[in-house]
């Protein structure tokens, strides 16, 4: 049984008391859905959810031990619902657009949400801002992390084009069903080596300027024949080389993936771990567009509903990829599921023989 947290050491000082009040006035004046704490450390979380009054709150931190206490777990002083984020040293602003990612795809917060944020902007681990977003407006713009930090041969327009091609299909599908698919962008010759059709290709015949991601047709074309099982493979240059491709690449014992992803991305992820290819997985029972490249999920991208828009990364174009990188995030609670069943999840549904070899 777990021991109650003591949360003696945790002050609620006048500041926090003052943003607490603050949040939640901002929030009764604008009918925000949440109020969205970003924690730096553990704070008193009882005293916090009291000020907050009667909104949804939720509470995102990069470490276990910054949410002790805020959920609804024995020994908890609060309830808040937590998400885990595990981004380091990424900077508040991209922390903040993951937890409200994170918060939407685990069904927290609808797309169109307006929610009031505390966080620490300055004076690190004390809450020192208060901000209100409107979540339609603000990651709309957003992607979990900059394209360009992707170091690939793939040239970036193309991954660009490609990766804007499966957030279409996941966002809209096809004649109101749900699309799921898959694209494997790069490296073209060695993915060609691990597939085999997995019956009609339709691109098969045309030429490659009939099969360029250049060409809208080509592209609505693309859309079309998603709604058929198997993977495209698409050239570094845009050109689709094939379709309709199961993938076999060889399972790898470094890959693990979350609990609840199946056979299509499992073969994204090994075919982007034996190839120097990068794979884009549209999942149809939720549209995220997950992006894999060496056997991991580099860049995951939810289903908003409006146009996703590219941002210019200028400034952070220099840095460091390790030290920018959020890692794979998830909520709290799903992890404590996803610990328990580790090692089923670290295998690939056909690939049942040794959890030991697979989990790494
Ligand atoms: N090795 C493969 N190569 C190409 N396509 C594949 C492969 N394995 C699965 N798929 C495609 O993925 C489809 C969905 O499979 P599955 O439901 O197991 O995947 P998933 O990862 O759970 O994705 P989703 O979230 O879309 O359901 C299959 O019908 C098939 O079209």
């Amino acid at each position: 049984m777990a021991a109650p947290r003591s949360t003696s050491t945790r002050r609620f000082s006048p500041q926090l008391e003052g943003f607490c009040k603050t949040a939640s006035a901002l929030a009764d004046a604008h009918a925000a859905e949440a109020i969205l704490v970003l924690a730096e450390r553990p704070l008193d979380w009882a005293s916090v959810q009291e000020c907050l009054g009667k909104h949804t709150m939720l509470v995102a931190a990069d470490t276990e031990d910054q949410l002790a206490g805020s959920d609804d777990e024995e020994g908890s002083e609060a309830n808040f619902e937590t998400l885990l984020l595990g981004m380091g040293d990424a900077p508040v602003y991209e922390r903040l657009t993951q937890a409200l990612l994170e918060a939407v795809s685990e069904d927290l917060l609808e797309t169109g949400s307006t929610v009031v944020t505390l966080y620490s902007s300055f004076e690190p681990s004390v809450i020192d801002s208060v901000s209100l977003i409107r979540l339609g407006e603000h990651l709309g713009k957003l992607t979990v992390r900059d394209l360009r930090q992707i170091q690939t041969k793939v040239p970036t327009e193309t991954l660009k084009r490609v990766i804007d091609l499966a957030v279409e299909i996941g966002r809209e599908g096809r004649e109101g069903k749900p699309v799921g698919t898959l694209m494997v962008v790069g490296d073209h010759r060695k993915t060609l080596e691990l597939s085999k059709p997995m019956g009609f290709d339709p691109v098969r015949g045309y030429s490659a300027a009939e099969r360029s991601l250049s060409d809208t047709k080509v592209r609505e074309g693309v859309k079309e024949i998603a709604q058929m099982d198997g993977a495209f493979i698409v050239s570094a240059n845009g050109t689709v080389i094939a379709s309709a491709q199961h993938l076999s690449a060889p399972a790898s014992r470094e890959i693990s993936l979350s609990k609840g992803l199946g056979a299509r991305h499992w073969a994204a992820a090994q075919v982007s771990r034996a190839t120097e290819a990068i794979a884009i997985a549209v999942s149809a029972s939720s549209g995220t567009v997950r992006v894999f490249q060496n056997g991991e999920v580099v860049l995951r991208i939810e289903p908003l509903n409006r146009a996703m828009t590219w941002r210019d990364f200028e400034a952070e174009a220099d840095r460091d990829r390790g030290a920018a990188s959020p890692k794979p995030t998830k909520s709290a609670k799903s992890k404590a599921k996803t610990t328990k069943a580790k090692a089923a999840e670290a295998l690939p549904p056909d690939q049942s023989d040794s959890a030991q070899d697979a989990g790494g």
